[in-house]
C-alpha cells in the first residue's frame, strides 16, 4: 500500500546513484580509472603473455559440448568434481550432456604473481562421499575450464589420482596433466573468458575514430 510499507521511496538519479543497486558493483573498477592495482596486474600479464584468446559465450558452450563428446566414450562417470570457480561452468555443461547428477566442487583460490608461481590454498576439500566411489577416484570426472602450468592440475590430481581431468583449453607446460581436452594454445597466450569480458568500442583498423 502507497505509504503503508515501511519502505523509504526510492531516491531519484541515475541507475549508479541508487546505494541499492551500486553496491555490489562497488568494487568493480575499470582499468583505466582504478587506483593502478588492476592496470598493473593486466600489464604483468601482458608482459609475459604475446597472444589474446578471447572466447565468446558461444564458442565456449561449443567447446565445452565438444569437451562432452569426447568424454562420452570414456565414462561412466558416476560423479563430477569441478574446481571452481573457472571449472563451474563447464562442469554445468558437461553434467548436462553426460546425465551426470553428482555434482561437487574442490574450491581454489590462487593469489597470482605472474613473475612467480604465486600460491595457492584449498578452501574447501572433495566430499568424502565422492572420495568414496571408487579406488583413488576413478569414475570421477574432474573438469576446470583451462590448465596453464598445470599447478592446479597437479594440486587436484594428488587428490583422487585415478579420476579423469577434463579442461576445455590447455597449455603445453600443463598438457601432460589432462586426461582429456578440446583446443590448445600455446603458453604465451592469455585466455579470456566470456564471463570476464563485456562490450566495449573497438577503433576502426584504419585507425580512425570510427
Ligand atoms: O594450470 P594453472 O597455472 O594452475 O592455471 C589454471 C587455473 O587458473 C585458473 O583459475 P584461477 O586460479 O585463476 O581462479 P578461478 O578459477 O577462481 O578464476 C583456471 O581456472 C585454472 O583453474
Ligand atoms: N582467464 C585465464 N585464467 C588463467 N589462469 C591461468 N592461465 C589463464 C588464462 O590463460 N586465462
Ligand atoms: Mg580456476
Amino acid at each position: 500500500m502507497p505509504g503503508n510499507s515501511g519502505l523509504d521511496p526510492l531516491p531519484t538519479g541515475i541507475l549508479s546513484d541508487i546505494p541499492e543497486m551500486s553496491a555490489p558493483f562497488a568494487h568493480v573498477k575499470p582499468l583505466a580509472t582504478d587506483d593502478g592495482h588492476l592496470a598493473d596486474q593486466a600489464e604483468n600479464v601482458m608482459e609475459n603473455l604475446e597472444k589474446a584468446f578471447p572466447v565468446s559465450w558461444e564458442q565456449f558452450h561449443r567447446d565445452a559440448r565438444a569437451l562432452a563428446w569426447r568424454l562420452a566414450g570414456q565414462g561412466p562417470f558416476q560423479a563430477i568434481v569441478c574446481i571452481t570457480r573457472g571449472g563451474l561452468v563447464p562442469a554445468a555443461i558437461v553434467c548436462r550432456e553426460l546425465e551426470v547428477r553428482l555434482i561437487d566442487t574442490v574450491c581454489i583460490a590462487s593469489y597470482h604473481e605472474y613473475k612467480t608461481q604465486g600460491t595457492s590454498a584449498v578452501l574447501k576439500e572433495i566430499d568424502s562421499k565422492v572420495k568414496e566411489i571408487g579406488e583413488g577416484g576413478k569414475g570421477v570426472l574432474i573438469i576446470d575450464d583451462l590448465v596453464d602450468t598445470g599447478k592446479t592440475a597437479r594440486l587436484v590430481r594428488e587428490m583422487l589420482p585415478n579420476a579423469h581431468f577434463a579442461t576445455v583449453y590447455s597449455k603445453p607446460q600443463g598438457r601432460p596433466l589432462v586426461d582429456t581436452f578440446v583446443t590448445e594454445v600455446s603458453q604465451d597466450t592469455w585466455i579470456y573468458f566470456p564471463w570476464d569480458l563485456g562490450l566495449s568500442f573497438q577503433p576502426p583498423i584504419s585507425g580512425g575514430k570510427g
